[in-house]
C-alpha cells in the first residue's frame, strides 16, 4: 500500500475560525496523513469533529474567517496555498472532485439534472457534439445510479437520496485525481450505499492513462459498514485531532482500534456491543489542556494532562508497541497515551 505513489500529502494542517469577540474554534488541529494511489481512506468520527472542515480546507471552500496553517500537496500544488483562481480554474472539478455534504446545496435550483450534467461533462471532458454530449451524460449519470428517467427534474423535485446520487454524478465527471466525498450515502438505504460506495472505489482504482501518478479517494462518512466495505485505511478524528490511523482489516478486525475513542465508536455498533460511549465531545471553541478525549475516557490517568503524540503502531514499532511517529506520518499510528494493544483484543 504505501509502496503507491502519494497522492495528496497533509502535513499539520491546522483549521482556525475567528469569531466575533476574538474567541477561536480550533476545528482542524495538525492534521498529518497520506493518502496513496488506488486507496481509499475513510475520515470518521462524531458529529462536530472537523470533518467537513478539512475537506472544505482541502477544495478552499472555507469561508473567510478561517484561518488555515501547514500543507496539503497534490502533486506539484499546495493546495492550501493556492490562489482561488487556480482553485476555480484547475483544481476543484478537475484535480479534485467534491461529493459535497449537502448536494441539495450545490445543485443549480433552476436548472435541471440533465443540463447541470452536460454542462460539466462539456466543460471538463473533450466530447463534443449533441448525441455524443448527450449519450456522455447519460453514461455520467448512470455511473452514481442516477435514473435516466429522472433527468430532466429539478433539484427540488428530488429526494434527498437522488440529489446525492446527483452531486455524485457530478463530482466523478471530471477523472479526478483526488475525490473528496463528504457522507456520500447520506439517505441511502443499505443497497444503494452498497452501490454509491462500490463506484467511488472502481473510481480510484480504475486505470488512468494520463502520467498522474493515479487516483486516491477521501471519504467521509458516519457509516462505518460502508467504511468497512470500502476503506484500506481508516482516520478517527475527535475533537478537531486525527487520533488513529490503521489499516482498515485491522481495525475492524483484529486486533482492533487502538485508540479507546475507536474501541467506543465500533462497541456502538448495532451489531456489536450497542453500547453508545457515554457523554459528550467538547466544544471546539473551548477545547480542554490535554488528551481532549480523557473526560469521556475509561482508561485516562494523570498523564493524559499532557496532548499524546501521534505514534507510530505499524510493523516497525518497538516491543512496546509503540515509538515516536517519524516524519513522513506512519501509515499506522495513534495519539493515546493508554493505546490498546494486542493482548487487549478480547477486551
Ligand atoms: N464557518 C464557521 N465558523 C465557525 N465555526 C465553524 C464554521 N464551520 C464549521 N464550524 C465549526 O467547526 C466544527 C467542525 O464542523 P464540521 O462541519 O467539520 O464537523 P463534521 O465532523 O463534518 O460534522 P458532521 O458529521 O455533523 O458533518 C464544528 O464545531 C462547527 O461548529
Ligand atoms: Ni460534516
Amino acid at each position: 500500500m504505501t509502496q503507491r505513489p502519494v497522492v495528496l500529502s497533509v502535513r499539520g494542517l491546522s483549521v482556525r475560525f475567528r469569531m466575533p469577540g476574538g474567541r477561536r474554534v480550533a476545528a482542524v488541529t495538525d492534521a498529518h496523513f497520506d493518502v496513496a494511489a488506488g486507496e481509499c481512506l475513510a475520515l470518521i468520527g462524531e458529529s462536530g469533529c472537523g470533518k467537513s472542515v478539512l475537506a472544505s480546507a482541502l477544495l478552499g471552500l472555507l469561508p473567510a474567517n478561517a484561518q488555515t496553517a501547514g500543507r496539503a500537496r497534490l502533486g506539484d500544488l499546495d493546495l492550501l496555498a493556492a490562489d482561488e483562481r487556480t482553485l476555480a480554474r484547475t483544481v476543484r472539478g478537475r484535480r479534485v472532485g467534491l461529493v459535497p455534504q449537502s448536494p441539495a446545496a450545490h445543485l443549480t435550483p433552476v436548472r435541471t439534472v440533465r443540463s447541470q450534467l452536460a454542462e460539466t461533462v462539456a466543460a471538463l471532458t473533450g466530447v463534443r457534439g449533441r448525441d455524443a454530449l448527450s449519450a456522455a451524460t447519460r453514461a455520467a449519470a448512470a455511473r452514481a445510479a442516477f435514473p435516466e428517467d429522472h433527468l430532466d427534474r429539478h433539484p427540488h423535485e428530488l429526494s434527498g437520496g437522488l440529489a446525492q446520487r446527483a452531486a455524485t454524478a457530478l463530482a466523478l465527471v471530471g477523472d479526478a485525481s483526488l475525490l473528496v466525498a463528504d457522507e456520500p450515502t447520506t439517505g441511502l438505504d443499505r443497497d444503494l450505499v452498497d452501490r454509491t460506495v462500490d463506484e467511488l472505489r472502481r473510481h480510484v482504482e480504475a486505470p488512468d492513462d494520463s502520467d498522474a501518478p493515479g487516483r486516491a479517494l477521501l471519504m467521509i462518512t458516519h457509516d462505518l459498514e460502508a467504511a468497512e466495505r470500502v476503506a484500506d485505511r481508516i482516520a478517527v478524528m475527535y475533537a478537531g485531532r486525527i487520533v488513529e490511523l490503521a489499516d482498515a482489516g485491522a481495525f475492524f478486525g483484529v486486533p482492533g482500534p487502538r485508540h479507546p475513542y475507536s474501541r467506543g465508536l465500533l462497541r456502538a455498533l448495532p451489531d456489536r456491543a450497542f453500547t453508545p460511549i457515554p457523554g459528550m465531545p467538547p466544544e471546539l471553541g473551548t477545547l480542554p489542556d490535554g488528551c481532549a478525549f480523557a473526560a469521556r475516557c475509561t482508561r485516562a490517568t494523570d498523564a493524559c494532562v499532557d496532548v499524546p503524540p501521534m505514534t507510530d503502531t505499524g510493523p516497525g514499532a518497538t516491543a512496546e508497541g509503540v515509538s515516536q511517529a517519524p516524519a513522513p506520518p506512519a501509515a499506522d499510528a495513534v495519539a493515546c497515551h493508554h493505546p490498546h494493544v494486542s493482548e487487549d483484543i478480547r477486551a
